[in-house]
């Protein structure tokens, strides 16, 4: 691990991301776990791109809203990022599954994440702390 600071989602856009993450969390698609999430994903040029997780009858099929926001961003040319903020229904917020810190992972480590909880209430944390010692394009 790195001993470089906590990447920061920047003041000016904090309060947007959070906003977002839990607006797009109202469009999940989860009928079967009924767990909704939202996410809200700040491009380099200060783009926001969301995301909700969007299940399916083959359950495997099912795709999460970080993996959502982040195939937005990238179908549209983006590339570098700095920060996610992450929405779900409980009260002390919940944290990206192994598959979309991987994801996000491809697309450099100095990535700042927000747990937001259903108040808005937001942990900051980032994607180095949350996937420390990654596999990653450099391995490669
Ligand atoms: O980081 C995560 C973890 C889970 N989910 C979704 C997938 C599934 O629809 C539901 C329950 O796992 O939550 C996300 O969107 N992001």
């Amino acid at each position: 691990m790195s001993d470089s600071p906590r990447p920061e989602i920047p003041e000016t856009h904090k309060a947007d991301m959070i906003q977002a993450s839990l607006k797009a969390r109202e469009s999940s698609y989860s009928p079967y776990s009924k767990f909704r999430v939202g996410a809200a994903l700040l491009t380099q040029d200060k783009k926001i791109y969301t995301g909700c997780n969007i299940e399916n009858a083959s359950f495997g099929a099912a795709i999460c809203a970080e993996r959502t926001a982040f195939v937005k961003a990238v179908s549209e040319g983006h590339r570098e990022f700095i920060g996610i903020a992450v929405a779900t229904d409980r009260a002390d917020a919940s944290s990206p599954c192994g598959i979309c810190r991987q994801f996000m992972r491809e697309f450099g480590p100095h990535l700042a994440v927000l747990l937001v909880n259903p108040d808005g209430q937001a942990t900051p944390t980032s994607l180095a702390e949350l996937f420390p010692m990654a596999f990653s394009p450099d391995d490669l």
